[in-house]
């Protein structure tokens, strides 16, 4: 498996891929995994909350520069990962992946909210969605930088 990025995605400056790198330890046992509709459902998860911030105004121009390819893989491996799922999260690290975009707090509301939306059009019960939003929380320092 090639660290820094796969065919079809740009080329990145190179890092140390790292399970650290995911910014949280993933849930214990399988509840998480199920309760999100496993590969398929993190997928449509993914893609949905994606798909939504890009189309939505307030935040379409962040992604206008983004690697959609490498966004969407890296994504669905650290929600696979947190979830309990048993990837390997390959990405960087919280702070490296967002140091250059100057994303604002309201920039993270707005992607809790299509993730909300996304995780609750898979059927995701309410609980179990809190307890993934409470493991993104933390991130948010590292992404928010002004
Ligand atoms: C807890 C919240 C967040 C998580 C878990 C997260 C996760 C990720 C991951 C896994 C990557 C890719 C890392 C890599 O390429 O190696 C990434 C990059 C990116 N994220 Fe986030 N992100 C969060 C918040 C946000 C928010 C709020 C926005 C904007 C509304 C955002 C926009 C982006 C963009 C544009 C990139 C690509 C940066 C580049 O092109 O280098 N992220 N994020």
């Amino acid at each position: 498996q090639e660290p820094h990025h796969m065919p079809g995605e740009e080329a990145v400056e190179p890092y140390v891929p790292a399970p650290e790198n995911a910014g949280a330890t993933p849930f214990e046992g399988t509840e998480m995994w199920l309760a999100f509709g496993q590969t398929e459902g993190v997928s449509r998860i993914v893609d949905q909350t994606l798909d939504a911030s890009v189309a939505d105004p307030r935040t379409a121009d962040i992604f206008a520069a983004t690697d959609m390819v490498r966004l969407r893989r890296t994504l669905k491996e650290q929600f696979c990962y947190i979830l309990g799922g048993g990837c390997v999260y390959t990405g960087r690290s919280m702070a490296d992946a967002h140091d250059d975009i100057g994303l604002q707090a309201s920039d993270f509301a707005i992607l809790v909210e299509h993730l909300q939306a996304a995780m609750r059009d898979q059927g995701v019960p309410f609980r179990q969605q809190n307890r993934f939003l409470a493991k993104l929380a933390p991130m948010r320092p590292d992404t928010v930088t002004r």
